[in-house]
């Protein structure tokens, strides 16, 4: 495309010898356009693309250098040369505020005009790429997160973006100038030591470098952080080292973040307690120490006795909040260097080291037995949660981590049964029995579904009749290999892993179906008594449950009993208040279980609305005994106690006459026991219902067992 030429001037030789020049030119075609005055030239500029002007600086409406300063207002873009005479200063001032030269009037030739006007349109060209370039450049750097510094050979920084400024805390302006150890000293994270800066090593080696890990730049408020590099040589056109750049980037963030993804793979995100990955390599550790040593550790393994009940009840969050405070008074009973971890649900572990004797380890436990016990005031509820724990120690059960755990855990479950809130150490027979109750648990899974349930009844007598008022349905299971399992063995297993739920409610449909059965049979059975673990018991859909295995057999509510022991309705007595009040309010008879064997609180025991009260065996069983209780004494106050809260007692496991003759002479309302009868099958019991026995004449005497 032609280029266009604006040529200014009123001198008309000059414009006519300047057209000619073009015209002939070789390296056209140049389209030439004239203006005699400025503001006819500022006009053209305006109308049209001009890509070079030719300019007198003297017409008939500017002189002197305004008019060449008025152009360049406007077309700054434009190369600008002046048309001068010889000698002329102001063509030389003109090329000082911009003009790319000037050309002499007199010698405007066919060959210099036109090279003098393609040298300025190029050089522009030049010029104008050279300055997007660097505003694009510049834009960019200051537009990145990345810091960049830059300096000189002498390691004086002479460039710094905006990032850099954030990061070192300095002024462009000031850094200018400064040595890049002054404007960016850098420390070894761990020792604070100071670090050589890599544009150093970069301009003597002429070698990009990165930093090594761990490096912190201290700002200039003395303020310190984490960064990461690149570290370049600059070269200029000739290869020539000219400086060095540095990219840096704070990673305080990522850092942080990683320190937490490493905590949070070894720790419980609920408690912040060590978990079982950080237990295991602390245990592993501790077993090195101590066999350099030769010293002891101890594992105990501790599970919370009660804790699925609140959780069940009283929902996630609060069991969260409990298991939190547990946290807390169990990290108080133990020191320091020992460690309490969370296995997950309401298990704990604690390895105690350097445990000089076994005493130690028993100190230990007592103390977290007695910590533990204490109510824990959560939202408004005072929670009591117990908990049993089992107790290995190294070397003796165990040179490896995952032994030594597992034979806590053994220890643990013996605990549980002798009867929770207490510590047992592990002993080798302990894992026979682990072993059995793990075959006992996945076997119970199976008996449901093939139907190896069965029910017994034990008829109750009242003492004073003899008359048979109602049954206790009993649980007995007929294992194809095992023949009859008793209740004493699974019963616990059953609630322990839970199974105990379908299978209570497979007992409750049993004997409500059975005994409705029984009654439309026109046989006469005032009550059925049904045994309710405290699994069941303190799940929160037990009573709609209840309710629905009424509705579905059709028994009336009043001839159904529920036997709920001592200890699950003292634990949480509150709780326990308003379950048994939704039952009876329904209809149902409520006894409790196993009295005298925990610890009632009579302000409770007045409390609960309770119909029925169950004298222990074991109090029978010391009546007449040279025992502790020989004198039945224990029995009396509790029939007492009954008679003056309105309550029914009844003697359950009545073995002999004597202890028979002293519970009537009491005025013990009922009783149960072998001497009546054991518990029978239920055609065995339909029979005896037929019979109509009569206490004075025992059962057995008429029934075979
Ligand atoms: N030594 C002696 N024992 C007598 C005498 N009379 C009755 N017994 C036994 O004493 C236990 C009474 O039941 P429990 O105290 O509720 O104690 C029950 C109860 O806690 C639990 N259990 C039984 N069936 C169920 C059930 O369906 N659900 C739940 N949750 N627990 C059950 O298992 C325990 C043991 O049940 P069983 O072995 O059937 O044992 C029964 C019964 O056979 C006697 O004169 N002398």
């Amino acid at each position: 495309m032609a280029k266009r030429i604006l040529v200014v001037t009123n001198v008309v030789t000059d414009a006519l010898a300047l057209q000619d020049a073009l015209r002939k030119a070789h390296d056209g075609p140049y389209e030439t356009q004239f203006a005699s005055s400025l503001s006819n030239a500022l006009e053209q500029i305006q109308k049209k693309q001009i890509d070079a002007i030719l300019v007198d600086l003297s017409l008939p409406d500017s002189e002197g250098i305004a008019t060449f300063e008025a152009l360049f207002e406007v077309a700054s873009k434009i190369p600008i040369l002046t048309l001068c005479d010889l000698d002329d200063s102001l063509a030389v001032e003109a090329v000082g505020l911009g003009a790319q030269g000037y050309l002499t009037k007199g010698h405007f030739s066919s060959y210099l005009v036109p090279q003098s006007l393609r040298n300025i349109i190029q050089r522009k060209a030049v010029e104008q790429a050279a300055y997007i370039e660097k505003a694009r450049a510049e834009i960019t750097l200051n537009s990145i997160s990345d810091a960049v510094i830059g300096t000189d050979m002498a390691g004086n920084v002479d460039y710094l973006n905006v990032a850099a400024e954030h990061m070192t805390l300095w002024k462009r302006e000031e850094a200018q100038g400064q040595s890049i150890n002054l404007v960016m000293p850098l420390v070894q994270c761990e020792n604070k030591q100071a670090k050589a800066n890599p544009i150093i090593q970069v301009l003597r080696q002429d070698k990009a470098t990165t930093l090594t890990p761990g490096t912190i730049l201290l700002r200039r408020d003395g303020s310190e952080v984490a960064i990461e590099d690149s570290t370049a040589p600059i070269h200029d056109s000739e290869g020539n080292m000219a400086g060095a750049v540095m990219v840096f980037h704070d990673v305080s963030a990522t850092q942080a973040m990683a320190v937490k993804m490493a905590h949070l793979a070894q720790h419980d995100f609920l408690t912040n307690l060590p978990n079982r990955a950080l237990l295991n390599d602390r245990i592993a550790q501790a077993i090195g120490l101590a066999k350099r040593r030769e010293t002891h550790l101890a594992i105990l393994f501790l599970d919370l006795d009660n804790f699925k009940h609140i959780n069940d009840s009283l929902g996630h969050a609060i069991g969260d909040m409990l298991l939190k405070s547990v946290t807390e008074r169990l990290c108080a009973c133990v020191r320091s260097s020992d460690t309490v971890s969370r296995q997950g649900g309401d298990e704990f572990v604690i390895l105690v080291t350097d445990d000089k004797s076994a005493e130690n380890a028993a100190y230990t436990a007592e103390k977290l037995l007695k910590s533990l016990a204490a109510p824990h005031s959560i939202n408004k509820h005072e929670l009591y949660v117990t908990t049993s724990i089992g107790i290995s120690s190294y070397p003796a059960d165990g040179t490896d981590a995952e032994t030594l755990i597992k034979n806590a855990d053994t220890a643990m479950y013996q605990a549980k049964e002798r009867g929770r809130n207490n510590f047992q150490f592990f002993k080798p027979e302990m894992n026979v029995r682990a072993v059995e109750r793990q075959v006992i648990e996945a076997n119970l899974r199976l008996a449901l579904i093939r139907n190896e349930f069965s029910l017994h009844y034990q008829p109750k007598i009242n003492l004073e009749s003899g008359a048979i008022t109602g049954a206790e349905a009993l649980l007995r299971w007929a294992h194809p290999q095992w023949g009859m399992v008793p209740p004493i063995r699974f019963i616990r297993i059953a609630e322990d892993c839970g199974v105990i739920v379908p299978i209570g409610r497979w007992v409750l449909r049993e004997a409500c179906a059975q005994t409705k059965q029984w009654q439309d049979d026109g046989l006469t059975i005032a009550a059925i008594s049904v045994n309710i673990s405290a699994v069941e018991f303190r799940r929160q859909d037990f009573v709609e449950g209840v309710r629905t295995i009424l509705a579905e057999t059709g028994l009336s509510p009043n001839c159904l009993q529920l036997e709920i022991t001592e200890s699950v309705l003292m634990h949480h007595a509150e709780g326990s208040v308003a379950i048994l009040q939704q039952l009876k309010d329904m209809g149902i008879q409520l006894a409790v279980d196993d009295f005298g064997t925990g610890y009632s609180s009579l302000s409770y025991l007045n409390q609960f609305p309770i119909d029925v009260l169950k004298i222990d065996k074991s109090f029978v069983n010391d009546i007449g005994a040279s025992k502790t209780d020989g004198d039945g004494g224990i029995v009396s106050a509790v029939i007492a106690m009954g008679n003056s809260l309105n309550q029914k007692v009844i003697a359950e496991g009545i073995e002999k006459q004597g202890q028979l003759s002293f519970l009537k002479a009491q005025h013990c309302e009922e009783g149960q026991g072998y001497i009546f009868s054991r518990p029978l099958a239920a055609e065995q019991f339909a029979k005896l219902l037929r019979l109509g026995v009569t206490a004075h004449v025992p059962i057995s005497a008429v029934m075979p067992n």
